[in-house]
């Protein structure tokens, strides 16, 4: 397909229709996190979405009200796909005694119950080399010669799916540098993935990690991200640098900050 026969009808029903599908497997990660598998009820369905759209998932707060949130799947198959999902439990943070507000109901979620769900435009999208910005806003495909990103715990998701998207693109030469910072070094997810792709592609993506709490054999980077930590790291900024981040809602303030001071233009920053 093209790039100009490919266009985002964000109003179509495939994006506003909310649909079922089942929970039938929830295997721990770690210890705050499991891998969740969705079945659709058709055996042959799909998700079928361009990198980088995700789903949202709707489920009951404590009060018994609807909520929703964003996800997005790491693996799909003819009729399921599968995405990691940390848990806010409550009574562990002493700022959030409540916990998270979608995330405790999911982890008791029965087997085999139903939930809804709806597929979401994003607010990035790529296809063939080529990006849109924020596509509900404008349609404007664009090249980047380099891609930074920065992201926390779960929300290396999406980030995720770009880089697979564009490493699995023999066309795009797209440099990518991810900085990925975690808690600690048992919170970081996909490791082994996210080493292999840098392995495979070294002349296209590298991968830093960050920890705020480490040992003395950790190899990494130390601390929050910061803009030493990224001028360490990123090569400088032009017009054709992207900058993405997804992370806890502090962090995204600090990272889009940082950005801007980084040199990248407002316009080419963008929150999953
Ligand atoms: C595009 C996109 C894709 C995403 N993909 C994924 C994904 O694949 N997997 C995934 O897990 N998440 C993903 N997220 C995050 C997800 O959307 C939710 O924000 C997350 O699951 C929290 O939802 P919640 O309702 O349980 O918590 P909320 O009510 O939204 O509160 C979460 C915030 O509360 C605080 N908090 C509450 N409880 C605790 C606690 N026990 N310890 C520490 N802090 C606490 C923290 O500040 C935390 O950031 C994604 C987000 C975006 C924007």
């Amino acid at each position: 397909m093209d790039q100009k026969d490919f266009i985002i009808d964000t109003q179509s029903e495939f994006f506003t229709k909310k649909f079922q599908v089942t929970l039938t497997k929830r295997e721990p990660i770690n210890h705050d996190s499991y891998m969740f598998r969705f079945d659709f009820k058709n055996q042959k369905e799909r998700l079928g979405m361009q990198a980088v759209q995700h789903i949202k998932i709707y489920g009951l707060n404590m009060k018994g009200e609807i909520v929703d949130r964003a996800y997005t799947h790491v693996f799909e198959d003819d009729g399921y796909f599968l995405i990691p999902i940390k848990i806010y439990r409550p009574n562990v943070h002493p700022k959030f005694p409540n916990g998270g507000e979608l995330t405790p109901w999911l982890e008791k979620l029965e087997l085999h119950s139903e939930l809804t769900i709806k597929r979401c435009v994003g607010k990035l999208l790529y296809h063939n080399n080529q990006f849109i910005v924020r596509p509900k806003l404008n349609k404007t495909w664009q090249q980047f010669n380099t891609v930074l990103l920065i992201c926390g715990g779960s929300g290396i998701t999406p980030a995720y799916q770009l880089i697979r998207a564009i490493c699995s693109n023999p066309n795009d030469n797209t440099k990518m540098i991810l900085l990925y910072a975690n808690k600690t070094e048992q919170d970081i997810w996909l490791l082994k993935e996210l080493n292999e792709l840098s392995d495979k592609h070294k002349d296209q993506f590298t991968v830093h990690y960050t920890l705020d709490n480490f040992d003395e054999n950790w190899k990494g980077l130390k601390g929050f991200v910061s803009l030493e930590m990224m001028t360490s790291i990123f090569p400088k900024a032009t017009e054709t640098t992207l900058g993405v981040q997804c992370g806890p809602k502090p962090m995204n303030k600090l990272v889009l900050s940082l950005y801007e001071q980084f040199g990248l233009k407002k316009d080419n920053i963008v929150k999953f």
